[in-house]
């Protein structure tokens, strides 16, 4: 469990000057709709969870540093300059970042001079990458059109003392890291050779990764839009075996090590049998194994449509050895090896099969955000701009219990977050598609 102590976010130091927002947070006080800066947002949201504090006082149970507008800030405006780079896979909604970033700097504290690194953590090395670019509320007006990111991205390790002697040379006071769970272990370490550099940056990192693996955030942007993507290819399935056969669809979706777009896309509408996630094992033989329920679940119903995570059942075939730049490894091919299993199993039980396989890939991730994202993607901005300029780093903005908060990079990346399967979300997944509780 995180403590109060891990929750506290580093400051660069006293905040000197007058916040132009000062006005807008004045008269606020906490209520139902927003926490005031000197309130903190309670990890627990029952009863019982925070009754199991004892006697702990409520100042010392953990607890979040709210976001929003300070009345005073740490940089001033007129001189301060501002990195943004958005690193690792795509996720939709980059651009809306990128964009509401830029226009609450411009126009909210008048900070004017801004830069786009390209490619990830390559643009911040010279030479490794396109020279970077000068952000503009013209340049980023129409850029949440399409999906992906203006900026670029890339994987791969860089050399951090020499992103660190950049930022000095280029005069940055703030870097922006826009990325997945390997991009904040970067900006922690960027943030960590500023701080014992004893330089005035601050690194503050808007989580973003479509698999929602990241703990102590609540929802990461883009997830929501792309396991809705990922939920037009499932009812694809449903039609093509509904009309075929004995028809089998598999649908794989992506989801390293978490099952959330996959239980997600099938509970966006009922047309999944089977979800298989990496944080569930199940086996293919036996009488309660995948199988021999797929092929029962055929015979009633005449079809059936596995919905399948890619990280699920890498432990049913030989482990992989592969890593990527970035040192993730590269998962083995599950899905192929199920294909393969399935068929042989309903030839050898003479049973009809008709097999479709629907790989969305990256479609779901390529695509723009959906309206609720797009929101969500702007309003974590604006707390991560907040953040910034008062002086806060090291830090991650999130959304825990519905409230936008501060959170140090250091315990969101000190695990992954998974589907808990004896949470009320796979609970859902069991009633939705019937499939049995334990196929292991
Ligand atoms: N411990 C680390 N220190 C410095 N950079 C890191 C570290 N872990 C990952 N990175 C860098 O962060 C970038 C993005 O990481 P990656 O795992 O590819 O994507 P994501 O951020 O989406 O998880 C890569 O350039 C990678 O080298
Ligand atoms: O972009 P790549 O290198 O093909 O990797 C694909 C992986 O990226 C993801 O889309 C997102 O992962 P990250 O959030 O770590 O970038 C995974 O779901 C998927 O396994
Ligand atoms: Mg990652």
């Amino acid at each position: 469990m995180v403590t109060l102590e891990e929750l506290q976010v580093r400051t660069l130091g006293e905040c000197r000057y007058d916040s132009p927002l000062a006005d807008y947070v004045a008269s606020r006080t906490t209520n139902a709709y927003y926490v005031a800066e000197t309130d903190r947002v309670l990890i627990d949201d029952t009863i019982s969870l925070l009754a199991a504090r004892g006697e702990t006082p409520l100042t010392e149970v953990p607890s979040f540093e709210p976001g929003g507008p300070r009345r005073k800030i740490f940089f001033d405006p007129k001189k301060t300059k501002v990195g943004i780079v958005t690193c690792g896979g795509l996720c939709p909604g980059l651009n809306d970042v990128i964009r509401a970033i830029v226009l609450e700097l411009f126009e909210h504290y008048g900070v004017t001079d801004i830069t786009g690194f390209k490619n990830g953590y390559a643009g911040l090395v010279p030479g490794k990458s396109p020279d970077p670019i000068t952000l503009t509320p013209a340049f980023v007006e129409t850029i949440t059109d399409r999906g992906g990111t203006v900026l670029g991205s890339s994987r791969g390790s860089q050399n951090v003392p020499q992103i660190v002697d950049n930022l000095v040379h280029r005069e940055i006071d703030i870097l922006f890291v826009i990325g997945g769970d390997g991009s904040m272990r970067g900006a922690h370490a960027i943030a960590e050779e500023a701080l014992s550099r004893e330089l005035d940056i601050a690194v503050v990192g808007v989580p973003k990764t479509i698999d929602n693996d990241i703990p102590l955030i609540g929802t990461s942007f883009g997830f929501q839009t792309a396991y809705a993507k990922a939920a037009e290819s499932i009812k694809g399935a449903r039609v093509e075996v509904e009309a075929a056969i004995g028809g089998v669809g598999v649908v794989k979706v992506m989801g390293r090590a978490a099952g959330f777009i996959a239980c997600y896309a099938a509970l966006a509408n009922h047309d999944a049998d089977f979800v298989l996630i990496p944080e569930v094992p199940f086996n293919l033989q036996g009488e309660n194994g995948l199988l021999a329920t797929l092929r029962k679940r055929v015979k009633e119903r005449g079809s059936a449509v596995i919905v399948l995570a890619e990280g699920a059942g890498q432990d049913l075939i030989p482990a992989s050895r592969r890593k990527d730049a970035s040192g993730n490894t590269v998962l083995g091919d599950f899905a192929g090896f199920l294909r393969a299993q399935i068929a042989r199993d309903f030839k050898d039980h003479d049973e009809p099969l008709t097999l479709r396989y629907f790989d969305p890939g990256y479609m779901i991730r390529s695509v723009p955000a959906d309206a609720a994202d797009s929101v969500y993607c702007t309003r974590l901005a604006q707390a991560a701009v907040h953040a910034a300029m008062a002086g806060r780093t090291d830090m991650v903005i999130g959304r825990p219990r519905h409230r936008f908060a501060h959170v140090p990079i250091s315990v969101v990346v000190k695990n992954t977050q998974q589907v808990n399967p004896d949470g009320d979300l796979w609970l859902s997944v069991l009633e939705s598609t019937a499939q049995p509780f334990d196929m292991s």
